[in-house]
């Protein structure tokens, strides 16, 4: 099978449709990584670091087969603005968890930041990074107790950070996005991640006429 010179590190099935969506030939390995983090992180520091995690996992991973090639890891974190610093939200564990997340998140306006890596490695195994992360303020009106029962009964919050999925169901929840893109929310800010490949040197389809 013929190898893309492109590869998303991610098992999310969100990331894979927006990197198609650009017009991207890219292979995908879901890359398996410890997502704890020391200490109180910024939002924006965590969702790096763990992006940054991705992608060399997969270079590991990949061993020699790297070289020659760009490895995309993304990492989408939900942050509530807390009494000391940030609440971090990745993925629920459970149902009860992504209720407490639900009930944190209710009536606020929060950060959903992601984080994206990109690894060029060249022919002899030497790898350059390129990251950067986005931020999309969201703001969420009150939810009530029935709305929050009624939503982590539907399943939806399933491998989603912070227990909800604007792509979903939850943009009735959401009355304001600023900062940084809708995409951005549902896992990979395309117009970023295209900019850092691009500056990476990775082969890119044309764009707008103007390469
Ligand atoms: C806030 C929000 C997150 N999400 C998703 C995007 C990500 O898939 C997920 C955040 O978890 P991540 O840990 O960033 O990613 P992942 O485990 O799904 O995939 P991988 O590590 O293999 O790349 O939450 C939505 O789909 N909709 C939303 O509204």
């Amino acid at each position: 099978m013929a190898h893309e010179a492109i590869v998303l590190a991610s098992a999310s099935p969100r990331r894979h449709a927006l990197l198609r969506e650009a017009g991207l030939a890219f292979d995908v390995l879901a890359a398996n990584v410890d997502e704890s983090l020391d200490g109180a992180p910024e939002p924006e520091a965590a969702a790096a670091e763990l992006a940054q995690r991705k992608a060399a996992a997969v270079r590991e991973s990949l061993g020699d087969g790297a070289q020659g090639r760009w490895l995309i890891g993304a990492d989408t974190i939900v942050a509530v603005p807390a009494s000391q610093g940030w609440l971090l939200l990745g993925k629920a564990a459970d149902s009860r968890e992504a209720a407490g997340m639900l009930r944190s998140l209710s009536g606020t306006t929060h950060r959903v930041v992601t984080g994206v890596c990109v690894l060029g490695i060249a022919a002899g195994g030497r790898a350059t990074a390129h990251a950067a992360t986005e931020t999309t303020a969201v703001t969420m009106r009150e939810l009530t107790a029935e709305e929050i029962d009624a939503y982590v009964a539907s399943g939806e919050w399933r491998d989603k950070a912070g227990g909800y999925a604007i792509q979903e169901s939850a943009d009735r929840f959401v009355t304001e996005l600023t900062g940084g893109g809708f995409d951005n929310v549902v896992g990979l800010p395309v117009a970023l991640t295209l900019e850092l490949l691009e500056s990476a040197g990775a082969p890119l389809p044309l764009r707008g006429g103007q390469r």
